[in-house]
């Protein structure tokens, strides 16, 4: 196919939430696998977790102190200390054996049980420890009047025994982890990392390792786009770049398809005579999703369903690539993982300069946001041209401007998709 086929080959031009939504209704979930919960930090959940017993499980002590009676100490001030008779020492971990009664106290430690008769606890710095005069037995005297319930948790008082605690598709973070320890899972079901096939195509590439030759590049995009899949929760599968050959890019794609759970391609997309992606599509025996999106960068980005998995092709422009893995394949991947809210919230901010150039198709540039005045603003990150590469790395959103004419001025608020 030369420049002048790949011109009349049929391009129709879709909007971005439609190509996600051709994109969405292929997505398979992946098998959950049974992972060490201190190895499954980041992964989501295969299943819903409930409460098999209540938390806490006992009444739980808040302080260091004295359980006692309230009503044996509602008089009690620094003035008139209220001396009660200690019968027991209740370290954590322990059950107490003796049960509270007016006129006693226990000695017990934050986090352990309360003795039964016992409906509060009075703070170690409420008392002070004393001898009764003449006898053998240790006294606390009681400065202060607490209320009925002071400083005890109740059984369930923080978890209820049948409560849901964690719903199928939540990701792993601190507070999740703590939950799963509390309630003895080892092991955690969790989806497997979706297996993502990274090709770059285009003959001017040189291996990473490869000593630099005239008018050819170094393979970045292969390297950036492992990296963006590994921060969506995938597992990158970087393979051989390849050139710029229908045959060897078909027979490597179909190889990579019956392996992998997603495929990724950069480069070739457009009307170039080398575009070879297009040639692919021409002949292929899959399902052509979409080949032009209105977006910029990224236009002429492609999508296919072959031998029943997703194919994404991205433009091979560096900006194009990271903008087109970002709005498409990273909801992918995070809902072949289990997410289900997979799409980045939209946040609103000022621009903090102004941005002249419009647009026929929306625009989403590589942003920088700082807050100023408690206010969320926003810039590019860089030269905003999809073949510049070094404006990547300081990104931290993706600034959407709308189609139209006229360009965009400072303080104007705009949307924002965070990178994260
Ligand atoms: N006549 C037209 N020319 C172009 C159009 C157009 O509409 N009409 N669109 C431009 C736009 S917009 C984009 S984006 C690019 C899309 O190009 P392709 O997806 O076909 O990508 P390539 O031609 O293969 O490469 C473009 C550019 O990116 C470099 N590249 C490719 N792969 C890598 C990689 N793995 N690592 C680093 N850099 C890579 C490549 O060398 C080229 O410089 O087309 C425009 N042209
Ligand atoms: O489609 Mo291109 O990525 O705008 O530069
Ligand atoms: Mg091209």
């Amino acid at each position: 196919m030369n420049s002048d086929t790949k011109l009349k080959f049929g391009r129709k031009v879709i909007a971005v939430d439609e190509a996600r939504s051709l994109l969405y209704e292929h997505v398979i979930l992946t098998n959950p696998e049974s992972v060490p919960l201190s190895s499954s930090f980041g992964r989501r959940l295969a299943l819903d977790i409930y409460a098999d017993h209540a938390v806490p499980h006992f009444r739980r002590s808040g302080v260091d102190g004295y359980a006692v009676c309230s009503a044996d100490i509602q008089q009690a001030s620094p003035e008139n200390p209220i001396s009660l008779r200690v019968i027991e020492r209740i370290p954590s971990g322990t059950i107490p054996k003796l049960t509270i009664q007016s006129g006693l106290a226990s000695r017990i430690m934050t986090g352990a049980p309360v003795p039964g008769g016992a409906d509060a606890v009075v703070m170690l710095e409420m008392t002070d420890s004393c001898r009764e005069e003449g006898g053998h037995h240790t006294s606390v005297c009681i400065k202060k009047n607490v209320p009925a319930g002071s400083n005890i948790t109740p059984i369930a008082g923080e978890i209820g025994f049948g409560d849901l605690l964690l719903a199928q598709g939540t990701r792993i973070g601190p507070g999740e982890a703590a939950i799963l320890a509390t309630f003895g899972y080892s092991v955690v079901a969790v989806y497997r990392r979706p297996r993502v096939g990274i090709f770059s195509t285009g003959s001017e590439l040189l291996n990473v390792g490869d000593q630099l030759q005239p008018g050819r590049i170094r393979n970045s995009n292969s390297y950036m786009l492992a990296a963006q899949v590994e921060a969506a929760g995938g597992s990158p599968v970087i393979m051989q770049a390849l050139s710029d050959d229908a045959g060897e890019v078909e027979s490597a794609l179909r190889d990579a398809l019956a392996d992998v759970d997603l495929v990724l391609t950069s480069g070739g997309v457009s009307v170039g005579d080398y575009d070879v992606l297009v040639d692919v599509f021409g002949r292929f025996d899959g399902k052509l999703l979409f080949n032009k999106v209105a977006m910029r960068p990224g236009t002429p980005t492609s999508a296919a369903v072959w031998n029943n998995r997703l194919l994404l092709a991205l433009s091979g422009n560096p900006g194009a690539s990271f903008v087109g893995f970002e709005l498409f394949a990273k909801p992918l991947i995070k809902a072949m993982a289990g997410s289900r809210e997979p799409y980045p919230e939209a946040i609103s901010a000022f621009l903090d300069v102004d941005y002249d150039k419009g647009s026929a198709y929306p625009r989403y540039v590589r942003g920088i946001t700082h807050v100023e005045n408690g206010c969320l603003r926003v810039k590019p990150s860089g030269i905003d041209k999809s073949s510049i590469m070094v404006s990547i790395k300081d990104a931290d959103c993706l600034i959407y401007l709308p189609a139209g004419g006229k360009g965009f001025h400072r303080e104007e608020p705009v949307i924002v998709y965070p990178i994260v």
